[in-house]
């Protein structure tokens, strides 16, 4: 079985035949190439985040807090970063995290279908927004043998809630991830000052203008009053929910149901109770609140709370040493937002392959070198980079 961290030999060998890799092999140098690339509307609200953005940056930076120790005399020759999630076996422990305008990200105006050929190609599950620029069946259609996941922003309208979870059944969707944290956007400045917010344009709706029910409310083909579809949009979009809806959320779908926003404990243990399959500790990458605790530090607790339900974790994952750290926390799965937008940006779907091997590659090499040959045998192997007593 190949490993991920072949990627390096394929490198330098191919350094010897005069080449050099085409995309960039870091994050900063990344996050410098999709500056240059992306329109600057859509770079600005993809990079931005809440307030002054110190939430944003200490969920990169706070992965300083956490170091693993490195194992000797392991052998850890044969690494396996496969997951078992949900019933379904992944390849490795990556997904992409749903991100709501990845479809005008790329450069052909379809990121939701280009995305999702990267999730088949790699691997990797795709959890796709309910903010797509394509119709979720039709983004369905790429995903070969891959599973993958459909975050619901849910709607006001039952019926048009209980319409879009069952599109997502139907197109062959394998669980459902409801985002709790986003009903209504945080304090964005970035966007605000430039009076940009890009769904309010009408982009990336697909979803709504191709659903029956939303059809029904707004009473009239979207193309003949594109404006009213739109304000129906911003009337339906955000459902500020409380713990009584839980029932009914649960009762909409047999897949497995993910929580995505939950960084407290008790929500945890409360979700669970109220029959969550799985919980996605995340702050959202900075941009709903600002201010708040880093996400990979409240991720121990979290776990700890979900006992023997799966926890997936994103924010501020960088890295392949980022999800190594975030797994040796605990987390079942880990996810990237931003940094596969900008791969996206810079060279489509084979960016965003690029994107998760390189993630992968420096994970794998990471546990080879560090003696843990499995995720297994990583759990718990974190602890507080500063040692308590010492700072
Ligand atoms: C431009 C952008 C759009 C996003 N849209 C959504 C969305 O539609 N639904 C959702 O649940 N999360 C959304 N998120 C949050 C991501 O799913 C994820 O939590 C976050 O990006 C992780 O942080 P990272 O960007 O630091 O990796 C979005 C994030 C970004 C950057
Ligand atoms: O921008 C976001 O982070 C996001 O999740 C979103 C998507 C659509 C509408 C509002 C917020």
């Amino acid at each position: 079985m190949p490993h991920y961290g072949d990627f390096q030999n394929e490198i330098y060998f191919g350094g010897l035949q005069g080449h050099v890799p085409k995309f960039p092999m870091c994050y900063a140098d990344l996050e410098a190439r999709a500056e240059k690339a992306m329109p600057p509307g859509v770079l600005s609200y993809v990079a931005g985040g809440c307030g002054d953005e110190r939430t944003q940056r200490l969920n990169a930076e706070a992965f300083n807090h956490w170091g693993v120790i490195p194992r000797m005399f392991v052998g850890a020759a044969k690494r396996d970063l496969s997951v078992e999630l949900f019933g379904m076996k992944l390849p490795s422990p990556l997904f992409l995290s749903p991100v709501g305008v990845i479809g005008i990200c790329g450069q052909d105006g379809h990121g939701d279908i280009a995305t999702a050929r990267a999730a088949a190609q790699a691997g990797v599950p795709m959890v796709a927004s309910t903010l797509m620029q394509d119709p979720m069946e039709r983004v369905a259609r790429e995903f070969g043998e891959t599973p993958n996941f459909f975050q619901l922003y849910t709607p006001t309208d039952r019926d048009l809630a209980a319409s879009l979870v069952s599109r997502a059944e139907a197109a062959g969707f394998r669980g459902i991830v409801v985002t709790l944290d986003t009903w209504i956007t945080g304090w964005r400045p970035r966007d605000l000052t430039t009076s940009n917010f890009p769904q309010l344009r009408g982009a990336c709706l697909a979803n709504y203008f191709s659903d029956p029910v939303f059809l029904k409310l707004l009473g009239k083909p979207v193309e003949e009053d594109p404006r009213a579809a739109v304000a129906l949009f911003g009337r339906l979009f955000g459902n500020p929910l409380t713990w009584d809806d839980l029932p009914w959320l649960r009762s909409l779908t047999k897949l497995p149901l993910i929580f995505k926003g939950i960084c407290h404990p008790d929500d945890a243990r409360r979700a669970i109770d109220g029959g969550a399959d799985g919980i996605y500790c995340s702050n959202h990458g900075g941009r709903q609140a600002n201010g708040g605790v880093a996400a990979i530090d409240m991720l121990p607790a979290v776990v700890k709370a979900a006992g023997s339900t799966p926890v997936l974790f994103d924010s501020g994952v960088r890295s392949g040493t980022d999800i190594v750290k975030a797994l040796a926390l605990g987390a079942a799965a880990v996810g990237i937002g931003r940094p596969y937008a900008y791969g996206l940006a810079i060279g489509g779907v084979e960016g965003v392959v690029h994107v998760i091997r390189c993630m992968l590659a420096e994970a794998d090499l990471l546990m080879a070198v560090n003696g843990f040959p499995t995720i297994a045998d990583l759990r718990g192997a974190a602890i507080p980079a500063v040692p308590p007593g010492v700072r």
